[in-house]
């Protein structure tokens, strides 16, 4: 016997399944017996008792769980850091633990009310001592860690739990000695499972498959080169016994229907403590403000889930509910993650949603000087297509140019504070750019109920589920709106592929630009060239466009267009020339209409109007986006992708494509503004042309 080695116990007189709080408990509610319990608790008490000492807790009447002597709280040396339990159906066990503890002469920690803590269920020494593996995700919380590792003064390292089987951390790990760990690593999220593979060598690793990691095989109880546990396979014996390990296997499989076996019936409350330790744990926490339709718009779940997904926890420190229907909500919430790493995953994501640090807490931005032209400092802050803001020397400075993926340049002098959305290849060395997510936030527009109403009817038909019907309603909404855009005096841009041409959309696309809804096109070589082949030899890539079959040797009509064009120098030199005279190419040069082709690596010719130096073609398509209140895009990924990126919040998005995945991705920016219609583009531009010759026809017609 080992004299030093000290367990605790509680004999399971008033064990039974009473309730439910974990998924093993789920249809075994009074389904265990008690005879059986009490023989399989005995067999496991000996089989400790021949190697260590045991002591016991008195059972309670009403609290069947207390067998579970694991959860009672976390030992190191004299020292306790009593459980706080998640559910209610535990809670009556904390006083009867605690005076338990009191009356063997251990200091005892208590955490404030609302923070649970499971003890050694969720927490559990290296045998070595040299740090504390630590869970949360289920019945612990994470912003418990810190405090466990300043009243227990070591290391904490933070394991979050995916799997709702394994919903203590004594279920699916056990450390053991010699450096070993058995381990289910399916349990854990991937950051944990990083973290375990960082400080645990491979070759001392003992991986458990699923079959016995729902045996308990992890819920062991270690005692030197001895491990007892439930019942393993004849491989984890085998595996373990290779290590140097006696595996004693004892039944529990009553206890198991309450979700607990060995480890969880048992306490150790003599833990070593290895003398050079120190308190130290990776937690950071930040303190964020969200403003708002907080509940009726969703920001407030979605934030809150942001933060749990990413593996971080929260509390929710002030919230003021707007109470009229259209004033808007704010919130301070405390965030906390197991890394530096994860907390800014989930700023970045956060900052998205309009959360913000609370200014008096920021002063500066965090920037680092570019050292070399083009190439940002590693941790640079991506930008979003959200109206952003910085925080330059205690103050909010608005962020020019806003567009997704470009680096924020920051500048002071005595004209003022500018940040500016710089792309990576126009940085210059001693440019300074923001780094990190500090002093960031977003202007995330208060959408209005209607707004967002209107935004899922679009949503939903970008799910590929729309009627006819609805379709029709959405071209109705979109002419109406290019109307008032174009009687107002502002900017529609079409983003065009040649699927336009190819379904017929060309007379339909030609009227838009005639009658002056469009002020700038953009796209490919392609559209240009079968526009141009449509237009003079009445095919679209070969297909006779007014009978709809392939004309004999029409495959090569394209090439002798881009040929044609050539010759004359450009589209517009074609146009003066008379040999273009009508199409969508002719209206844009007709109207005056700019237009931009980005060159690809498809491009046949190309024509002389096409760029074929990619980096002009993005600054020209930039310029001609500029002052847009609406992009129409119509049938190219490609293009329309491009489009996007540079493409700040606050512009109406309408995307017409017959794939619902290009739909999906195109317009799901998050914002309000996107409407993406899953249709055939040369139907959808024939409704448009319909519905605005409605809105222009006098109201009487005259007989
Ligand atoms: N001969 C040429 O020079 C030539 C020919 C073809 C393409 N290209 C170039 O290749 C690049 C990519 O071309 P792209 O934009 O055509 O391709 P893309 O794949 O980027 O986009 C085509 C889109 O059209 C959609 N679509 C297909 N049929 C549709 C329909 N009936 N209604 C609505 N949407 C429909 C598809 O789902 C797809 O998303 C461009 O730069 C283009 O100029 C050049
Ligand atoms: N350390 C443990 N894993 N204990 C098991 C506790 C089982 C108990 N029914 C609960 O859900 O809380």
């Amino acid at each position: 016997m080992t004299e030093t080695i000290r367990f605790l116990m509680c004999s399971p007189d008033h064990y039974d399944v009473d309730y439910v709080i974990n998924p093993w408990m789920e249809g075994n509610i009074h389904k265990s017996s008690q005879e059986k319990a009490r023989q399989q608790w005995q067999q496991l008490y000996h089989v400790l008792k021949d190697r260590a000492l045991v002591d016991l807790v008195t059972p309670e009447k009403g609290w069947p769980d207390m067998v579970f002597t694991a959860n009672a709280g976390l030992v190191l040396e004299k020292t306790v850091v009593l459980s706080r339990f998640l559910h209610k159906e535990r809670q009556g066990e904390e006083p009867y633990f605690k005076q338990w503890f009191e009356d063997n002469g251990f200091t005892v920690h208590e955490l404030p009310k609302d923070l649970p803590f499971e003890g050694a269920g969720d927490a559990l020494l290296d045998r070595e001592g040299r740090w504390l593996w630590a869970g949360y995700g289920f019945r612990t919380e994470l912003d418990s860690h810190p405090l466990i590792a300043k009243w227990l003064d070591i290391e904490v390292l933070s394991l979050r739990l995916i799997d709702e089987r394994f919903y203590h951390l004594d279920t699916c790990f056990c450390p053991l000695s010699g450096g070993y760990l058995l381990y289910y690593p399916d349990a854990f999220d991937a950051y944990s499972n990083r973290l375990i593979e960082l400080k645990i060598p491979e070759e001392k690793r003992i991986i458990v498959e699923e079959a016995d990691a729902v045996n308990f095989a992890c819920n062991a109880v270690n005692i030197g080169q001895v491990i007892v546990m439930n019942k393993i396979s004849d491989d984890l014996q085998h595996n373990l016994a290779a290590k140097g390990f006696e595996v004693v296997q004892t039944p529990l499989t009553e206890f198991l229907k309450a979700g607990g076996a060995a480890k969880c019936l048992t306490l150790r409350t003599t833990e070593p403590l290895i003398p050079d330790h120190h308190a130290n744990v990776t937690i950071e926490s930040r303190i964020l403000q969200l403003e708002g339709h907080l509940l009726d718009a969703g920001i407030m779940n979605k934030a809150l889930d942001v933060v749990v997904g990413n593996g971080g926890s929260f509390k929710v420190l002030n919230f003021t509910l707007g109470i009229e229907r259209q004033s808007t909500s704010s919130a301070e919430v405390r965030v906390s993650a197991p890394s530096h790493e994860v907390m800014e995953e989930i700023m970045v994501q956060l900052i998205d949603l309009g959360a913000a640090a609370r200014p008096q807490e920021i002063c500066d931005v965090n920037t680092a000087v570019v050292a070399q032209d083009g190439v940002a400092p590693d941790d640079f802050y991506v930008s979003t297509i959200y109206p952003t803001e910085v925080r330059v020397n205690c103050e909010w400075v608005r962020v020019e140019n806003q567009r997704m993926d470009a680096a924020i340049v920051v500048t002071e002098s005595p004209e003022g504070k500018t940040a500016k959305c710089t792309l990576l290849r126009d940085l210059k060395a001693g440019d300074r750019v923001m780094v990190g997510v500090e002093g960031i936030r977003t202007i995330r527009q208060a959408e209005s109920r209607e707004q967002r109403n209107s935004t899922q009817e679009f949503t939903f038909m970008g799910a590929g589920v729309s009627s006819e019907r609805r379709v029709e309603l959405t071209v109705e909404q979109i002419a109406w709106e290019m109307r008032q855009i174009r009687d107002q005096g502002g900017k529609v841009v079409v983003t065009a592929g040649p699927v336009v041409i190819h379904t017929g959309g060309a007379q339909h696309l030609s009227r838009l630009i005639r009658d002056g809804y469009v002020h700038a096109l953009l796209g490919g070589n392609a559209i240009a060239v079968h526009d141009m082949e449509q237009a003079i030899m009445g095919t679209s890539l070969g297909v006779d466009m007014q009978k709809g079959i392939p004309v004999r040797g029409g495959h090569r009509h394209h090439l002798k267009i881009i040929n044609l064009i050539r010759r004359h120098g450009s589209i517009a030199k074609a146009v003066s020339a008379g040999v273009l005279t009508k199409g969508v190419m002719y209206e844009c040069v007709k109207n005056n209409v700019p237009f931009s082709l980005a060159g690809s690596i498809r491009d046949d010719g190309p024509l002389p109007d096409t760029e074929m130096d990619l980096i002009k073609a993005q600054e020209e398509y930039s310029r001609l986006i500029q002052g847009a209140d609406m992009i129409l895009m119509l049938s190219s990924m490609l293009h329309s992708i491009g489009v996007g990126n540079m493409t700040p919040a606050g512009v109406k998005m309408v995307c017409v494509d017959i794939n619902p995945a290009v739909v999906t991705k195109l317009s799901d920016r998050g914002s309000v503004e996107s409407v993406g219609i899953v249709t055939d583009v040369g139907l959808f531009l024939s409704l448009l042309t319909q519905q605005l010759d409605k809105l222009t026809r006098p109201l009487v017609e005259t007989v």
